[in-house]
């Protein structure tokens, strides 16, 4: 293969912006869409190189999520389905930042070399986008990346983030892999989990934040009626791409999203987010305008109660010596924490931010629940755990439901659409409407703020983020902020994805979260390089 002068050639049209410098950061690149047609293309020619090096098929989803419309990004799907292995996000930085043709073909010989990749051999990239109106060019410039390594990629159009992975994971497994393939899964599964219970009686409102969600839930939305699951979708493309709609806005601002003013306080309501791969629960409080949430973290005690449940039932002592785990990040309500703790009788874990920390500690358990509070998650079952099941399933219907629940929520990542079907199936088993769900536990009240700093890099955690060891004296102060602020918690990290760094605190009151998240944002704008006037 005269790989070289192929990427020389190729990369033409797609030079690197002056002055950008992307960065792989919590789930992959993002950045203003306008800028990204060389980080795609330049993920291609990786990806491709992942499949070859594999042997088998990869893919990449251009998307943005929650972020804003004009943005878009990219996400990286390994051959099992789950996100790029961690080794390679440098070979992904060291290509997004070549500065001319030439370095990014001698960046890519080089991974070549390092890989032992050859020649050209089996494989290839799916390729999706969501629903933001730079998707398809940029998916065009990632094919061309694609192509530059000889293999040519599948074009997988409009999909949810998880519908692509879960696809990857399918078709490298020889399993039936497209779209209808997916409906038809999950549908079937959800049918067997709720088979005999009574449906909970009330149409699911879902804001689908004008994103893919809406015509991929539009889609599976037939075959969930006859098991007694209505959906009313709203925020359905007719208004922006996550504005003042879906999970993120509901989560950040605790406001009714848009197309719910209408909707009866009590009613059962959830939000996706632009790429679907986020859930949150919420009903209308009275009064109008506010909405009480069921984040990631209530959704992940509901799912390990079910899986609990199922595992109790379990024929023989089979159950006895199952591994489940929860696993959280340090924005998890220290409510939901203690629930856990106190009456799951299950480990908990907590990992740095981003759900490939979360993903690989899962991994680690027979049953591995994890969700980040903004309700991106899902639960792994490990292969050990799935394989007694399938021993069981003929005499146990608790192994059987355990096997459905593993097909219902996607074992390749988070996925909003799945995390729907759990959610219902937990609730309708319980005979459980909002209220029961909500009177597990009281969220103590939080407050989350971004401060602009002059580089966010110079603040350097440790513990899973909890505490801060550069600039030196910083946590000292955080500490001395929270201490006798009752039930008071506070860490702050450089966000991932946004060129902030984030601010966290929760306490008792409200107003005394508020308080405490406002003096830990003006500690960080005076000791770690704030810029712009102080909080
Ligand atoms: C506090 C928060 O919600 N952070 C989000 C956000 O990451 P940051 O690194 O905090 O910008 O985006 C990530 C990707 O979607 C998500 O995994 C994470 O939970
Ligand atoms: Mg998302």
């Amino acid at each position: 293969m005269a790989l070289p002068e192929a990427v020389l050639a190729a990369s033409r049209p797609y030079p690197l912006p002056a002055g950008f410098r992307p960065s792989y950061g919590t789930a992959g690149f993002r950045a203003v869409a306008d800028l990204l047609h060389s980080t795609m293309f330049r993920c291609g020619i990786l990806m491709a190189a992942r499949a070859l090096k594999t042997r088998q098929i990869t893919g990449i989803c251009i998307t943005a999520s929650h972020n804003p419309a004009p943005d878009n990004g990219v996400k990286l799907v390994e051959p099992s389905g789950e996100m790029l292995c961690q080794e390679w996000e440098a070979y992904a930085n060291e290509l997004a930042n070549a500065g001319s043709d030439a370095e990014l073909a001698a960046a890519v010989e080089g991974l070549l070399g390092r890989e032992g990749i050859a020649a050209p051999g089996p494989g290839t990239v799916l390729i999706a986008h969501d629903t933001r109106p730079s998707g398809p060019g940029l998916a065009a410039a990632a094919a061309a990346g694609v192509r530059c390594l000889g293999l040519e990629p599948e074009m997988c159009g409009l999909l949810t983030t998880p519908q692509l992975h879960w696809m990857v994971m399918r078709r490298n497994r020889g399993k039936a892999a497209g779209e209808a393939d997916y409906y038809a899964a999950l549908a079937g599964a959800y049918a067997q989990l709720v088979a005999g219970t009574q449906p909970l009686g009330q149409t699911l409102y879902v804001d689908c934040a004008n994103g893919v969600g809406a015509p991929k839930l539009a889609a599976l939305a037939g075959q969930l009626a006859p098991a007694g699951l209505t959906l009313e979708l709203r925020n359905t493309g007719d208004g922006v791409l996550n504005g003042g709609c879906g999970s993120d806005f509901l989560q950040k601002d605790r406001q009714l999203p848009s197309q719910f003013e209408g909707v009866a306080p009590g009613t059962r309501c959830c939000a996706v987010d632009g790429d679907a791969d986020r859930l949150m629960y919420f009903t209308p409080l009275e009064g109008g305008g506010k909405a009480l949430l069921f984040d990631g973290d209530r959704i992940a005690v509901l799912a390990a109660m079910l899986v609990k449940d199922l595992i109790s039932a379990l024929p023989g002592g089979a159950g006895a010596d199952v591994r489940v785990g929860i696993i959280q990040t340090a924005y998890a309500n220290g409510a939901a924490s203690d629930y856990i703790r106190d009456n799951l009788g299950c480990g908990v874990e907590v990992t740095p931010t981003g759900v490939k920390y979360l993903h690989e500690a899962a991994h680690r358990y027979d049953v591995g629940v994890y969700f980040e509070a903004n309700g991106h998650g899902t639960v792994l079952f490990s292969k050990a755990f799935l394989a007694q099941m399938q021993q069981l399933a003929g005499e146990s219907k608790a192994a059987a439901d355990l096997l459905a629940l593993s097909v219902v929520i996607n074992q390749a990542v988070g996925d909003a659409i799945s995390g729907i079907l759990m959610v219902e199936a937990a609730l309708r088993r319980r005979g459980w409407g909002l209220p029961q769900w909500a009177a597990l536990y009281t969220d103590l009240p939080s407050r989350q703020l971004k401060v602009k700093v002059a580089d966010r890099a110079a603040i350097v955690t440790t513990d899973a983020e909890t505490r801060v060891a550069e600039p030196r004296g910083l946590q000292a102060a955080i500490d001395a902020a929270v201490a006798g602020v009752p039930r008071g918690r506070s860490f702050v990290r450089p966000s991932g994805t946004e060129d902030v760094v984030r601010v966290y605190a929760e306490a008792e009151s409200q107003e005394a979260a508020d308080a405490l998240a406002d003096a830990v944002a003006r500690l960080v704008h005076a000791k770690a390089g704030g810029v712009g006037p102080a909080p």
